[in-house]
């Protein structure tokens, strides 16, 4: 049976080792069929997330002035501000405005020569504290918290998996050279049907945390027969999706699922908080071969194919490290970064440069 909504967890259930059971095999199904479900009673504090949320409006209502001093194209990270449609997703313009941060370490990228998605790694920029007080130390505390579940949650997948409760920490870095992801995000209201808000689009890594900061819906995935089925937000809960890199690792058996979010409709804009757990940068997923019970290869068999779509990101962890992978991810999606801090990957990706791209609504 294909899904038409996506499944609701509760996290509290790990608490005890019935519910820790009940919970794994609910997750075995998420991961199975649907890569897609809402968290519900997790443990991150609620005044940080509404904290969280409260600094999302702020952040966008700072003078341009401020948020073009922290633009996106100084950082050969991918970090800081993108304004409203400069990001792409399959060549399509997206129409949502965005600050990018990261896990703050020193640049690795040392000498040429050096991988180049070692230049992955960098500081973040942040708006000046006497604009928005409290943002960057309040919002740090938030994104432990989820980085911390986040890793739980691996665990949990690899026991719903059959691997075992460390079966996946083969992939993770030490926790010093761990660098994950996550953005604050602002689409606009538009009138007019299918505005790609972000175009469909697979996540990159293990795992992804999402905070819907705002009551307006938008958020879509996509089912195995390939119908869009909405994600609306539900207050006090995460949305928690599954990447590619856990869909190749796992040779399938966890469903990276396709998203888009259609901008709102109305007059309120949509804000969302992705976290986006990274694994090793250096990790080259095809050295990992995967052992699966035959009891949980069987439910995959079950499942049945998943259509084709048109998101096809992140398809060459086959043959580069994942962190090559997740660096092609960001040129294609911030050419005007890339443009001017990788030019020779720009130019493989962008022969013709990228003025051509135009806003189209998605069917
Ligand atoms: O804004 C959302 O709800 C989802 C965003 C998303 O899918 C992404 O940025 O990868
Ligand atoms: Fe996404």
């Amino acid at each position: 049976m294909d899904f038409t909504a996506v499944p609701i967890l509760d996290y509290s259930l790990v608490g005890t080792p019935a519910g820790h059971s009940k919970f794994v095999i609910q997750l075995r199904h998420a991961l199975i069929n649907v890569g897609f479900l809402y968290l519900s009673n997790h443990p991150v504090s609620q005044d940080d997330i509404d904290l969280a949320i409260s600094y999302a409006p702020r952040l966008f209502a700072l003078p341009q002035g401020a948020k073009d001093a922290m633009k996106m194209t100084n950082s050969p990270h991918f970090m800081g501000y993108s304004k409203f449609g400069t990001e792409f997703t399959k060549g399509v313009l997206d129409q949502r405005e965005q600050f990018d941060f990261a896990t703050e370490h020193a640049c690795r990228w040392i000498k040429p020569g050096d991988p180049e998605h070692h230049r992955l790694w960098g500081p973040c920029q942040w708006p000046e504290e006497k604009l928005i007080p409290g943002f960057r130390e309040d919002y740090g505390r938030y994104l432990k918290q989820v980085e911390d579940l986040s890793l739980k949650f691996s665990s949990l997948m690899a026991e719903a998996l059959g691997l075992g409760p460390d079966g996946l920490t083969k992939f993770y870095d030490p926790p010093e050279l761990m660098q994950h992801r996550t953005k604050i995000l602002k689409y606009p209201a538009a009138d007019g049907s299918n505005i790609q808000g972000v175009g469909p689009h697979y996540d990159i890594g293990f795992l992804t945390i999402l905070l819907q900061a705002s009551g307006q819906t938008g958020l879509q995935v996509q089912n195995l027969t390939g119908e869009w089925v909405d994600v609306p937000p539900i207050p006090g809960t995460f949305v928690v999706n599954i990447g590619r890199a856990l869909e190749f690792v796992t040779r399938g058996l966890a469903r990276a699922t396709s998203h888009r979010v259609l901008s709102p409709k109305g007059n309120a804009p949509r804000y969302s908080l992705p976290f986006f757990q990274n694994i090793s940068l250096d990790a080259k997923l095809t050295e990992h071969n995967l052992e699966f019970p035959a009891k949980i290869l069987a439910l995959q068999e079950a499942r049945g194919k998943i259509s084709p779509t048109e998101s096809m990101n992140f398809t060459q962890f086959d043959t580069e490290p994942y962190g090559k992978v997740h660096l092609i991810g960001r040129v294609k999606s911030h050419p005007d970064v890339a443009q001017l801090h990788y030019p020779e990957i720009f130019e493989k990706y962008f022969p013709c440069g990228y003025g051509g791209f135009s806003k189209k609504a998605v069917p």
